[in-house]
């Protein structure tokens, strides 16, 4: 039987994965899949390498599936695959490490109830990716399973970057900005020489426009700067996050709306981003098939958010080499890559509107002083690494 690493990505609005055999030279993709549209119209479907389809199905929206059945019917699906293939361990993203955790770490009982005080900072994520490593850890209880954290690429981050202007005793309770999405941009980092070498060694923005969406500002692969902070409800709007609210409008909310604190949870978390803005959708493409102009008005406060972010994330990196879209939106939406590039021009970006409809990789012409590239995401792959370099450290 053929050794293998599972590693599953639950996303806020779908559970990845992908089956890697243990191979000499890495992690050798063997089949992944998703529950893509969690709690709307959710779709499953699994592919091989080749392309051929080894599962499928689709919920209705009345479902309203989440990420405990979506996991259920994983585990179900990869039943029928138990003969063929002898799992190694499970390799797990979890959104938030914390101050502590810098590094993948091999799950014990300590490290989970350590990883468990973090569940509220990541009310989206933390709970579910603990579930599944709780589930499993009691059904096979001698199966490795690895944290691969999204916080670890910025905890180099200079310090500046870091720190919220707070006294420090607050501070010093670990209340700094950590930024997410960090096996993702650790992922392009890793990429990028080949890719886009003139790239690699310069200043790059970042930006993973996923239902949770995020901006990293990279120096010769390095994080220096991201628009999340604390939690993933920094920065950008997104699906249903707001992104960037001036904290007196929490004040306002529990003064003289009685919001409490679960209420506001509810709000900032679940029912703001795109979803609040358009009241129509959190998923991006129905909102550019929409003719709705709230619909408009979503993916244009979107867009435009966007674009004062990498203003500001150029101001950190004295300067901008190179614009890196992935993610959901980022690799699927043209029109959005087109709209976040033009108006980048006067940081010179010289969008190429033909490249950006073939979906790049260059979506720049070839004498812009700013290049701009689409690169797929693979978090699941850098999951793989981790979880075999957690396993055996060399
Ligand atoms: N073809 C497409 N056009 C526009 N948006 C897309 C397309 N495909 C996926 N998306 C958007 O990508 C987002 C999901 O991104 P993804 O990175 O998979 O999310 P998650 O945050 O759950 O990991 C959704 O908003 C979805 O609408
Ligand atoms: C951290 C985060 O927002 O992740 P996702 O985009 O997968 O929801
Ligand atoms: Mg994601």
């Amino acid at each position: 039987m053929e050794k293998v690493i599972l590693v599953l990505n639950a996303g806020s609005s779908s559970l990845k994965f992908s089956l890697f055999a243990d191979a000499p030279d890495g992690p050798e993709l063997r089949f992944k899949g998703q529950v893509e549209g969690l709690y709307g119209a959710a779709h499953f479907v699994a592919v091989d390498t080749a392309g051929q389809t080894l599962g499928e199905r689709h919920w209705s929206e009345d479902d309203r599936l989440g990420q405990d059945r979506a996991a259920l019917h994983l585990v179900e699906f990869l039943r029928s695959f138990r003969d063929r293939y002898q799992l190694l361990a499970i390799g797990h993203r979890v959104v938030h490490g914390g101050p502590e955790f810098s590094q993948p770490a091999l799950i014990d009982g300590d490290i989970l109830a350590r990883l468990e005080k973090l569940v509220p900072l990541a009310p989206l994520h933390q709970g579910h990716n603990l579930a599944a490593i709780r589930a499993v850890a009691e059904r096979a209880p001698q199966l490795p399973q690895v944290a691969c954290f999204d916080t670890a690429f910025h905890r180099r981050q200079p310090e500046l970057a870091q720190l919220f202007a707070l006294p420090a005793a607050i501070t010093g309770r670990g209340v700094r900005r950590y930024g997410f999405h960090g096996l993702s941009y650790e992922y392009i980092a890793g990429v990028l020489p080949q890719v886009a070498p003139e790239a690699a060694d310069g200043r790059v923005v970042v930006a993973h426009l996923g239902n949770g969406a995020s901006l990293c500002a990279m120096a010769a692969g390095r994080s220096m700067a991201s628009t999340m902070g604390f939690t993933a409800v920094d920065g950008l709007p997104m699906g249903t996050r707001c992104g960037n609210l001036d904290p007196g409008v929490i004040l306002y909310l529990m003064d003289e709306l009685k919001m409490d604190a679960r209420a506001i949870e509810r709000l900032i978390y679940k029912e703001s981003g795109l979803l609040g803005v358009s009241g129509i959708s959190s998923d991006m493409r129905e909102l550019l098939a929409s003719d709705d102009p709230r619909a408009a008005l979503a993916v244009g406060l979107f867009v435009y958010r966007i674009g004062r972010e990498i203003g500001s994330l150029a101001a950190a990196l004295g300067g901008l080499d190179a614009l890196v879209f992935t993610a959901g939106i980022g690799e699927h939406a043209p029109e959005i890559r087109e709209r976040v590039c033009r108006d980048a021009a006067w940081l010179g970006l010289e969008f190429d509107e033909a490249a950006n409809a073939g979906g790049g990789p260059r979506i720049s012409t070839a004498s812009s002083p700013v290049s701009a590239w689409v690169i797929p995401t693979n978090e699941e792959l850098m999951i793989a690494r981790h979880t075999r370099q957690a396993l055996a450290p060399t």
